[in-house]
């Protein structure tokens, strides 16, 4: 598959789609181009940089493009939609990765029978690890959606799901690597406080947090089963995990999601 692909909005996760795209041989750099603010420099190398090319006319991106990801911030959506949809033909299938804004918010802004797909990746699509869901609006065919899991699964993870979890999804994995990389400085920290050169606390943190997804995944196991194996009567995880429940860390990372949940709802009110 050599498909033109598009990206409205060149930025962080954009470019990480891009890279992982290439990386897995989806396309060529000829085939991608992309759309930035024109002060916007750090797009313009970097894709570039990719061997594609770069803009700051949209137009040019969806005439260009097979595919179109639509990926600049929320609140710049609808202005960059209907500045593009005089141009917007048949060949087009719109994917939206943008944080809060509905199957029915971007249908509005394109038009009437506009293929639209609306997805929620996260950065380790960069490296071939990413977690992704979409979902589909009304003129979109199995192929489109076959189109849509192909691209995002090649970089990771993809699942198809209702629109109404598209928002917990994006509170979970598609703001959960900040969340993450939150902890692995932390766990870092606490090592690096009892005497541990940063850098190898920093890849033995990395490491751990890899190797226990990577456990969870291929075991199937529950993770609290996982978590016992670990867990010796008396031992130094037990008064890990002891000081962590004091700390309420159960609640602070359960109600992490649920403020995230709450902040992408909020968007679509807008
Ligand atoms: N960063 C992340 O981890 C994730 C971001 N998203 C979604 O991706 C979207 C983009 O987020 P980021 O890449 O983080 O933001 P970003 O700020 O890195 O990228 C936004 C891009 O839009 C460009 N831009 C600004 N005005 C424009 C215009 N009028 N026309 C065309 N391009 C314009 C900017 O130059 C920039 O390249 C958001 O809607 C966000 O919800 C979704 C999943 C994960
Ligand atoms: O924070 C944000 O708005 C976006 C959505 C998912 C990750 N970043």
């Amino acid at each position: 598959m050599s498909l033109k692909i598009g990206f409205l909005g060149g930025g962080k996760m954009a470019q990480a789609l891009a890279k992982g795209f290439l990386a897995k041989g989806l396309t060529s750099g000829e085939n991608i181009v992309a759309s930035a603010a024109p002060q916007d420099k750090q797009c313009f190398e970097a894709f570039k940089g990719m061997g594609a090319s770069a803009t700051s006319d949209n137009s040019l991106v969806v005439k260009q493009s097979q595919v179109v990801f639509v990926s600049v911030k929320p609140d710049m959506v609808s202005t960059v939609l209907q500045q593009v949809k005089p141009v917007v033909s048949k060949d087009n299938l719109f994917i939206s990765i943008c944080m809060g804004i509905s199957i029915a918010d971007l249908e509005k802004d394109l038009p009437p029978g506009t293929r639209v797909v609306r997805a929620m990746p996260n950065t380790p699509a960069l490296v071939g690890r990413g977690a992704s869901v979409f979902t589909c609006g009304h003129a979109v065919s199995a192929d489109d959606s076959a189109t849509a899991e192909k691209l995002l699964g090649a970089v990771g993870i993809a699942h198809q799901v209702q629109e109404k979890l598209v928002d917990p999804v994006t509170a979970l994995s598609g703001s959960g690597p900040a969340y993450v990389f939150l902890v692995i400085e932390a766990l870092a920290d606490g090592a690096v406080k009892e005497g541990m050169p940063r850098d190898l606390a920093y890849q033995l943190a990395a490491q751990t947090v890899l190797g226990a997804g990577h456990l969870v995944m291929e075991t199937g196991q529950h993770p609290a089963k996982l978590r016992d194996d670990v867990t010796s009567p008396a031992g130094s995880t037990a008064a890990g995990l002891a000081h962590l429940e004091k700390c309420a860390v159960r609640a602070a990372v359960s109600g992490a999601v649920e403020a995230a949940t709450k902040r992408c709802k909020e968007m679509q009110k807008k």
